[in-house]
């Protein structure tokens, strides 16, 4: 269950929130796939309350009312082409599975497919689910049983959402008969949302009655599902991450945390020289990495405050650091612009989603932020790609914050945050010859639109990044060679 089975020399995940299926699969064939993305995490594909009262808030998809596939991304049928479409360039689908409960009672009672439910009898015809399938007696978990009281985390509501007993056999087989259903579609695996809602016992048996992945899909025979829960374990709670790795990979929140601080200036770069489970980071196999999230990039959730693509040169320098590091399993975020931290999809006035636009120059409009199409962040997906399984050598710093390292004879980046300039001579383990910098421009024909970095005979080249650049690092590869 920690292997993404991705296509060879694919690395990376991108979290396309909000996006619909048709125009996933679209930017599988003209963007993810060309680019050398690994696969994308979609928002959950089934059907969910519609919530106007809070003029469709993001979180009204995380109100389950049932497993039909029909939501404001599109139905059945467009879901099925996207994931056929995607796979055939290279690029696997993860679906967020919201198995921990149903709605709350925010809303009218119907969905974004039709269903109806009777919130106040536990009542969901379209699965169907009655009174039985719900943990009793009835309870709301209060922020201070995080501290003190596992079962309560489990068996009560998160946020007065009807809390599902994935101790029954029926609600197992509802659960496990939906996600199969996915895999038969050709999904590569699922993020298990608030999986720190449920006893990791019954998650084990949910997860072993989960079919092979399906080989028409280009998976090979005994694939197993790629399973990252989500577990928000910044420390002091009663429940600990640690409770969920045997299980599966668990998200990895202290990652998106320490690199924040780090290139905020909070914590010199150099102490980044022993980057993973020094750091109380989960196992490097264990971990699905990232910087920020749906939820976080909000502000609460976990941890303070994190990097997002509203500070533009720290986010790229730490998103840029992710990639090039070993560590983990990387997932970008790729958002809509917001304000308002309840604030759903660009929608038009009936509430349908409003596609991004693509501009002349690559960047997304119609308020569609579309990080995975910044150059400085695209540019890394492809060095991480050759950097392949290396380790990291040749670490250099100034006991400050300036750092370089090489990943074996493959690619070498150098990061500055000091207020001074980054000018050295430096080892960047590359064949000699001339390279252009990934990060302030891209090789175009035989020339570099940004810097040319030119190597010696022993490795060795002149590498300069000013404390006032547009970015912070510089980065060149096999590959890059001008
Ligand atoms: O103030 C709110 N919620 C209470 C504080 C956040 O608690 C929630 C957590 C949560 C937060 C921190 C934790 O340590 C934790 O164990 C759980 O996980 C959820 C997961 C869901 O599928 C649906 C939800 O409504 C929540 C949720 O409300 C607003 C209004 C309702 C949705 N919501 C939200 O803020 C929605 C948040 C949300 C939604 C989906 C997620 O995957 C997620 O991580 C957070
Ligand atoms: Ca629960």
């Amino acid at each position: 269950y920690k292997d993404p089975h991705y296509a060879s020399g694919r690395s990376t995940m991108v979290h396309l929130f909000e996006w619909k299926w048709d125009d996933i699969a679209a930017e599988c064939e003209r963007f993810l796939g060309p680019r050398g993305y690994g696969g994308i995490q979609i928002s959950p594909p089934n059907e969910n309350l519609v919530i106007w009262a809070h003029n469709r808030p993001w979180w009204e998809r995380y109100q389950p009312i049932s497993y039909r596939l029909i939501t404001r991304s599109g139905n059945e049928q467009q879901f099925a082409n996207m994931v056929r479409r995607c796979n055939n360039v290279g690029v696997r689908i993860y679906v967020d599975a919201i198995i921990n409960h149903m709605t709350g009672t925010w809303g009218a009672n119907v969905g974004t497919g039709g269903s109806t439910a009777n919130f106040g009898e536990w009542s969901y015809p379209g699965v169907p689910y009655g009174r039985n399938d719900f943990n009793w007696p009835q309870c709301v978990i209060s922020s201070n049983d995080y501290g003190c009281c596992p079962d309560r985390v489990r068996n009560c509501e998160l946020s007065g959402l009807k809390d599902l007993n994935q101790g029954s056999e029926y609600v197992r087989q509802q659960i496990v008969n939906y996600m199969n259903h996915l895999i038969s579609l050709g999904v590569a695996g699922f993020r298990i949302d608030a999986a720190k809602h449920m006893w990791p016992g019954d998650l084990r048996v949910i997860y072993d009655r989960l079919q092979n992945l399906n080989t028409n899909h280009g998976f090979p025979s005994g694939a197993r599902p790629y399973i990252f829960q989500e577990v928000i374990d910044l420390g002091g709670e009663a429940i600990r991450r640690e409770e969920y790795t045997p299980l599966a990979a668990v998200t990895e929140f202290k990652f998106g945390l320490e690199l924040s601080r780090a290139f905020q200036g909070n914590n010199q770069l150099r102490w980044l020289v022993n980057w993973g489970p020094n750091w109380g980071l989960l196992a490097s196999n264990d971990a699905l990495a990232f910087i920020d999230n749906h939820d976080n990039q909000r502000g609460h959730g976990a941890g303070g405050n994190i990097l997002t693509h509203k500070q533009p040169k720290p986010y790229k320098g730490a998103i840029a650091f992710m990639l090039a590091h070993p560590y983990g399993k990387p997932q970008l975020m790729s958002s809509f612009s917001f304000h308002n931290t309840e604030a759903g999809p660009p929608m038009d006035s009936s509430g349908n989603i409003i596609s991004p636009a693509i501009n002349s120059d690559n960047s997304c409009g119609n308020g569609w932020v579309c990080e995975h199409r910044w150059r400085q962040i695209y540019s890394m997906v492809a060095f991480r790609n050759v950097a392949g399984n290396t380790g990291i050598n040749d670490w250099w710093d100034n006991a400050s914050n300036q750092i370089a390292f090489c990943r074996g004879g493959q690619g070498f980046v150098a990061f500055n945050n000091d207020h001074w300039d980054l000018n050295q001579n430096l080892q960047t383990c590359l064949p000699a010859g001339r390279y252009c910098d990934v990060i302030s421009g891209q090789k175009n024909g035989n020339n570099c639109t940004g810097k040319t970095v030119t190597v010696g005979n022993d490795g060795r080249a002149s590498i300069y990044v000013g404390a006032n650049e547009y970015d912070m690092m510089l980065a060149i590869h096999v590959g890059s060679e001008s």
